[in-house]
């Protein structure tokens, strides 16, 4: 592990860390920190009319990504988008229902996914980018810009279910019945979240994302073939055309051997840790190899005063010294007081 100051400096501090870094004090950012939660969201979004307006007009876009930066000056901002803007961008028809979550016309056989377009539409991901570029121009340099994409796994259980799933049932059901169909879903994934990534980061992205919300379902061999190997390739293929692009990995569920294997497979500069993973076990086995980044429970952060303070001093503990990148387990629930989360980051910044 490099020590502090040793190389990196003039870099954003979240950059810092993804380099293997150890910055002077620890990034922090939050997954899904600007939504419902913050009531210049809703506003913005009531004005938008649907979710998907919201996405695709930038400046909307760069609006509601710039709220919590505003508001609580995170050391990284994230795009605001989906991970479902890529099947829609390839001729999926995708609804977000007020309460219900995404609603897809489901993928299940070769030919539905023939009737797809093999390459995004520009008309849809073109504006995306443009909201990526006026977002790097607005926000100070010291911030972080990430972009993201969800992982080919995670996209195509609710490609094949439709909407989303307890346990992701049809989309591994399918993945037994017919796997040439579905090994193609999964290639067509790879190459096209791939190369929205690659604009992404040509539009001003200083690292990405790769969410795989529902890793935590597969066996370990199927985690090895629609979770590790699909991101190993879309990693090699924006890094071809990026040289040295960024990479954080979220395997949501995954377990250490997975997630060992996953880095090591994959390259990626960090790993996203969900609430349940054990830290110092995680650090002892990839500490040094990647940055750490997670992991506190979003119900902590709904709770409030001691059980929160408790819940990041033992995770702020546990990661002293590592290149960690302080952020919640998984997305911000709407619920969550606005008070907890500027309790939290007074905290972590030890003010
Ligand atoms: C699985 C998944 C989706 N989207 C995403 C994932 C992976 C991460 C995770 O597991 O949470 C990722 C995502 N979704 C959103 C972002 C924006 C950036 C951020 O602030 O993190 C990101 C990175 C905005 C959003 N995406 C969505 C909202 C809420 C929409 C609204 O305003 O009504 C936001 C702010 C809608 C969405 N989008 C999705 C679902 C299941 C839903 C409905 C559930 C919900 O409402 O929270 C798909």
């Amino acid at each position: 592990m490099k020590e502090p100051g040793d190389n990196g400096m003039g870099l954003p501090i979240m950059l810092q860390a993804l380099d293997g870094h150890v910055p002077k004090r620890t990034p922090i950012w939050m997954m899904r920190q600007a939504g419902r939660y913050l009531p210049e969201y809703r506003a913005v979004r009531e004005k938008a009319g649907d979710f998907l307006s919201l996405c695709y007009t930038p400046d909307h876009a760069v609006e509601v990504t710039l709220q919590p930066i505003r508001r609580f000056g995170f050391d990284a901002a994230i795009l605001f988008s989906d991970i479902l803007v890529v099947p829609h961008a390839l001729g999926c028809s995708l609804t977000f229902e007020a309460g219900e979550g995404p609603r897809l016309v489901p993928v299940t056989n070769a030919a539905e996914l023939a009737a797809l377009r093999e390459e995004l539409d520009p008309g849809k991901i073109d504006r995306v980018f443009e909201a990526v570029a006026r977002i790097r121009a607005e926000l100070p340099r010291e911030t972080a810009l990430l972009g993201f994409c969800g992982a080919p796994w995670t996209v195509a259980t609710y490609m094949v279910a439709g909407r989303g799933t307890p346990d992701q049932a049809p989309a591994r059901l399918v993945s037994f019945i017919d796997p040439a169909f579905f090994a193609a879903l999964i290639d067509r994934l790879v190459e096209t979240s791939a190369r929205y990534l690659i604009g992404q980061f040509r539009a001003g992205a200083d690292a990405v994302q790769i969410f795989d919300s529902w890793a935590g379902v597969l066996d370990p061999e199927a985690f090895r073939r629609w979770t590790i190997d699909p991101i190993r390739r879309i990693v090699a293929a924006v890094r071809a055309e990026v040289p040295g692009a960024r990479i954080i990995a979220f395997p949501k569920g995954a377990t250490l051997s997975g997630l060992t294997e996953l880095v090591q497979a994959t390259g990626v500069n960090g790993v996203g840790l969900d609430w349940t993973a054990d830290r110092r076990a995680t650090r002892y086995a990839l500490g040094g190899k990647c940055a750490l980044q997670g992991n506190l429970d979003p119900l902590a952060l709904i709770a409030g005063g001691k059980a929160l303070d408790g819940a990041i001093d033992a995770l702020m503990e546990d990661f002293h010294g590592a290149a960690h990148i302080f952020n919640l387990g998984h997305g911000i629930r709407p619920e969550t007081p606005i008070a907890h989360v500027e309790r939290m980051i007074a905290r972590v910044r030890g003010s």
